[in-house]
């Protein structure tokens, strides 16, 4: 009989049939305390676990003796409690190259979009209100020029600076924990304290991972440095700002706007007064979601699964150096 593998993400048929090739796969709707009673026998027996966006903690491990590996799909592993994985010789797989230029075309987007005011704009065309010769009520700040903040100079922070420096002739300003030579000299990105960088950017970028040290990193004190002409752009994860001091800086125009792909609950709830707000643009994290790089993460996710279980982590793997070989 062939070894156990759970599925919690739908795949396309040719990857699926890669995977049915050698484990016998068992596909549940979503990863959960319900999906794991449901089928606790084929959780007991599963060596692998394949799917983005069910919590992977102590509790669901003990569920699983016969675990030797999960691959996430997505390159974020907030979820994963990395050390309970590790603890356990369990490898943790993500899909970290395939997304990268996507992502930063969504943030160019919410960058373009909150700055001349897109979807604003849209909704007051759409709404009939366009009759007569538009005004300074419509419209926007430039883009172009302007200096950009990079807050998470990782693989998606550089393929922004990119976009800016070298489309829209951006000065680039990056804040992290240790200095990135590559990005200085391909983007003549600047390299300074948050707060510095906070005070002097038109356009502040947050692409960073969720950890105990970036929970909250934007809060009040970090949003009232910024100048009111500026606009924040969150792409990592939501709990990263603090969602009511931003619906504060918003409200009382604090801040010019902002543009998030994430937030603190997802799905955002319906009657946040965040979404009543007019100098917000929101997407629902679809910073990766195109059909090419979603299929791309998928045959990643697969492939890394593969992978690992044959016990192979050198590519892709969060905690290889944790691994007992
Ligand atoms: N919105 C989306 O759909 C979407 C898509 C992909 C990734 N993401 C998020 O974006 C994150 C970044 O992705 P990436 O591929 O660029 O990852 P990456 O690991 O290449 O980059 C993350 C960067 O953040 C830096 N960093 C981490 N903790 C920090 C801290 N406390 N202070 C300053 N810098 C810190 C790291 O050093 C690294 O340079 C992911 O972890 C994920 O949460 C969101
Ligand atoms: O981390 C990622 O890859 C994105 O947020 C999609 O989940």
């Amino acid at each position: 009989m062939k070894p156990s593998v759970i599925l919690y993400e739908s795949l396309p048929a040719d990857l699926l049939s890669r995977l049915n090739e050698q484990y016998q796969v068992t596909e549940i709707s979503a990863l959960n305390a319900e999906t794991v009673a449901e089928h606790a026998d084929v959780f007991r027996h599963a060596v692998g676990l394949l799917g983005s966006g069910g919590k992977v903690d102590q509790t669901l491990l003990d569920s699983m003796p016969a675990l030797k590996a999960c691959s996430t799909i997505s390159v974020g592993y907030d979820l994963f409690d990395v050390d309970a994985l590790s603890a356990r010789n369990i490898a943790l797989m993500h899909t970290p190259t395939v997304l990268t230029d996507t992502v930063a075309d969504t943030i160019m987007a919410l960058v373009l979009a909150s700055a001349r005011r897109v979807t604003e704009l849209d909704s007051w065309v759409k709404a009939g209100k366009w009759t007569k010769n538009i005004g300074p009520e419509q419209f926007s700040i430039d883009v172009h020029h302007k200096t950009l903040g990079i807050v998470g100079m990782g693989r998606i922070g550089k393929a922004v600076a990119q976009r800016a420096r070298f489309g829209f002739d951006m000065e680039i300003l990056y804040s992290a924990r240790s200095a990135h030579k590559d990005a200085e000299e391909r983007f003549s990105a600047t390299r300074c304290e948050l707060d510095e960088l906070l005070k002097k950017s038109d356009f502040v970028c947050i692409i960073l991972p969720l950890t105990d040290q970036t929970r909250h990193m934007i809060g009040a004190g970090q949003l009232a440095l910024m100048k009111s002409s500026a606009i924040l752009i969150n792409a990592g994860r939501g709990p990263v700002v603090d969602e009511q001091a931003l619906t504060h800086a918003l409200k009382e125009k604090a801040i010019y706007g902002a543009g998030l792909d994430v937030f603190e609950q997802e799905p955002v709830p319906a009657q946040a007064e965040l979404l009543t707000l007019p100098n917000v643009v929101t997407l629902p994290h679809v910073g990766s979601a195109t059909h090419e790089t979603r299929y791309a993460m998928k045959k990643d996710g697969v492939e890394n699964l593969l992978a690992a279980l044959s016990g192979q982590t050198d590519k892709n793997c969060v905690n290889s150096s944790a691994l007992k070989k």
